[in-house]
């Protein structure tokens, strides 16, 4: 990877951190709680990281899961990921955790969150990255019980800045969480939403209109409905895009093919993130090189995304003035 795209600085807003457990952690985990995982050696594991589509990703995301026992666990893991965000040159980032899949697994709420908050709180100090903790819900699971894990999160002072949707996108349509975003909504949380991943135009409409989503997780079929399109760009909708993430879960044919490079020509506020980057081929500087290797991206596109990223994050705004003053000296460097 070129110095300059480590150096770039930005931020990383749509990330599942359950999604950053390598092979590698996997099998530590399993060994260090006694677990016996159905692909036990890394050779086997890692011959499942062929993906048809996001329910088969989702298939073995929710299994890996289950090495995640203790507190530790989770603080490892999300250390593990801060390191390799740092060398990505990510600066601040907000981090998505699903805590009813653990809940549903056995695993306490406090648990996860305890373990996640723990390295959350050194990582200024540690790794030079600012951080939020946002709290997905499972849309292919009852609205009612995720009111109820909110409930619980808010009653045990969760360090948690919003809420977002995720999983099994298709047949589960923003609609079903209109109660959900109200409650966060009253309780001052962020609100985001997966949307226009795999599932319709639609889809981003009702995250916007229904829940009130301050940001879009992926977002890429808004380009199919022009009218949307054309209220993204006026209202400057933040889309966190996902580009290794569509290629693997067949989003889109090829990065070739990927909307990217439209979507920044019609004015859309388009970030670059890595969703789940021990699934999907890397983190956040892999997929910016990704794309400079397929489009050529300039200076001025690179600092365009990666000010972008910095202007939608839920970062104090004098966070953000200090890293889009960053911006500004290394774009001012590549002349
Ligand atoms: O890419 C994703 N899409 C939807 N749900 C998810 N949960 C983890 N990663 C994803
Ligand atoms: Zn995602």
């Amino acid at each position: 990877m070129t110095s300059a795209l480590i150096t770039l600085p930005k931020a990383e807003l749509h990330l599942h951190i359950e999604g950053t457990l390598e092979p590698e952690l996997i099998l530590e985990l399993a060994a260090r709680n006694g677990i016996t995982l159905p692909f036990p050696t890394l050779g086997e594991l890692r011959e499942q990281y062929e993906f048809a589509d996001l329910q088969s990703f989702l298939n073995l995301y929710y299994a890996n899961m289950a090495v995640l026992v203790t507190a530790e666990d989770f603080a490892d893991m999300t250390r593990a990921y801060l390191s390799r965000a740092k060398d990505s040159g990510v600066r601040h980032a907000e981090i998505m955790f699903d805590p009813q899949a653990h809940l549903f697994r056995g695993v306490e709420l406090a648990t996860a969150v305890t373990g996640i908050a723990e390295a959350l709180a050194s990582s200024e100090a540690e790794f030079g990255i600012s951080t939020g903790l946002i709290a997905a819900f499972l849309r292919d699971a009852p609205e009612a019980s995720a009111l109820e894990v909110l409930e619980e999160l808010l009653a045990m002072g969760a360090p948690i800045i919003g809420i977002g949707l995720d999983s099994a996108e298709v047949g589960n349509p923003p609609s079903k969480f209109v109660r959900l975003y109200k409650r966060a909504r009253a309780a001052g949380l962020r609100l985001v939403a997966h949307a226009g991943e795999e599932g319709p135009a639609s889809y981003v409409w009702d995250a916007l209109d229904l829940l009130g989503a301050q940001r879009i997780d992926h977002g890429i079929r808004s380009v199919e409905d022009a009218v949307l399109v054309k209220r993204l760009a006026k209202e400057q909708i933040p889309l966190t895009v996902c580009p290794l993430s569509n290629v693997r879960l067949r989003a889109v044919d090829t990065l070739a093919a990927h909307p990217v490079v439209h979507m920044l020509a019609t004015g859309l506020n388009v970030c670059i993130n890595s969703d789940d980057p021990a699934y999907f081929g890397g983190y956040l500087g892999s997929n910016f090189q990704a794309l400079v290797a397929e489009f050529d991206f300039d200076a001025d596109t690179l600092a365009t995304l990666a000010g972008n990223s910095i202007r939608s994050s839920f970062a104090t705004p004098a966070r953000k003035s200090e890293l889009l003053a960053e911006l500004a000296v290394w774009r001012a460097h590549q002349d």
